[in-house]
């Protein structure tokens, strides 16, 4: 199956600042992509030029396997961004009647489903203006979710949601890839927050791509374990592996870190005493979302 969306080296200079530099990521169909970043990192500026509201100072973006005719694939899209683009002039129905129009779908039901979908269905003749903030949130899911599209690209979807709308759009999303074959590139700053739905991940960083990489193998990264400081960590390692059968580890300097057996600290602490190796420490360890995302991102 082709790509979804492809950049290379995309860059996007403003006078000196780079807040896009060489940035290469690959969504696949199906996922759902998760962009995360500080405040400022450039997660608005990828979405920027990918939704072509902005134009690359150089690299390049294909979008369904197409290099070029990129308008044209933009069709193709449903898109979030920014303080969403609606008329604060119109209701909700009027907004999303207009839209159904410039995107020629055919059927006033497409305007009913996105509305019945984002709990606007009963606004009436109340203008966008006097929405609340998370009205309008919902009124701009509503506007990208519209016509289903093949691809949704949403820049901060839940910002301004209360927790309930928080988990039906979240859901909504999943069942959207799941059920519809959607594709979905969602950015965040919260880690945690897309920890919940998202299938890949793109780690930003003051505007590169510091990693990339999927939720599986993330949690693998996370995983809890049981760190163990020794004198001696080449021998301590062939008494795990021979008296205790141990086969899970990760070796940094003098420390051991366990994946397995994790309930058996007493257990392990007495078998390497006993073959007399010199324990100095030993403790649960857990790398929550967050603290791997700082890690990775120090080093980019
Ligand atoms: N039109 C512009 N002119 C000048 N600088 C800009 C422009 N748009 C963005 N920037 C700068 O580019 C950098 C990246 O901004 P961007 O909005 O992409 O970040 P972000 O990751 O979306 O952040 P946030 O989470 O705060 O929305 C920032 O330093 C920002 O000030």
């Amino acid at each position: 199956m082709e790509t979804i969306i492809r950049t290379q080296g995309l860059t996007k200079a403003y006078g000196r600042l780079r807040a896009l530099d060489e940035v290469s990521i690959e969504v696949q169909p199906g996922q759902i992509y998760g962009l995360v970043g500080q405040n400022g990192a450039g997660k608005t500026t990828l979405i920027r030029l990918l939704t072509g509201l902005a134009r690359p100072t150089s690299g390049s973006i294909e979008l369904f396997g197409h290099a070029t005719g990129l308008n044209e694939q933009r069709h193709r899209i449903g898109a979030l961004i920014d303080a969403p683009a609606l008329s604060l002039d119109l209701t909700a129905r009027q907004n999303l009647e207009a839209l159904r129009i410039q995107r020629g779908l055919a059927g006033r039901h497409w305007v009913d489903e996105a509305l019945d979908l984002v709990g606007l269905a009963d606004t009436g003749k109340k203008n966008a203006r006097a929405f609340s903030l998370g009205m309008r949130q919902r009124l701009g899911l509503a506007a990208a979710f519209l016509g289903n599209p093949e691809l949704l690209i949403l820049d901060e979807p839940v910002n301004g949601l209360d927790p309930t709308w928080m988990v039906t759009i979240r859901r909504e999303l999943v069942r959207r890839t799941h059920e519809e074959g959607a594709t979905i590139l969602v950015s965040s700053h919260l880690l945690a927050e897309l920890d919940l739905f998202a299938s890949w991940y793109g780690f930003i960083h003051h505007g590169r791509l510091a990693q990339q990489i999927s939720a599986e193998q993330l949690h693998a990264r996370c995983e809890r374990g049981l760190r163990i400081a020794v004198d001696d960590p080449a021998r301590a390692v062939t008494v795990l592996e021979e008296s205790l059968g141990i086969r899970r580890y990760t070796v940094t300097g003098n420390e051991i870190v366990l994946t397995e057996r994790l309930d058996e600290a007493a257990a392990i602490n007495a078998g390497l005493v006993a073959a007399g190796i010199a324990v100095s420490a030993l403790e649960a360890r857990s790398m929550s979302l967050e603290d791997y995302f700082t890690e990775i991102v120090k080093g980019a």
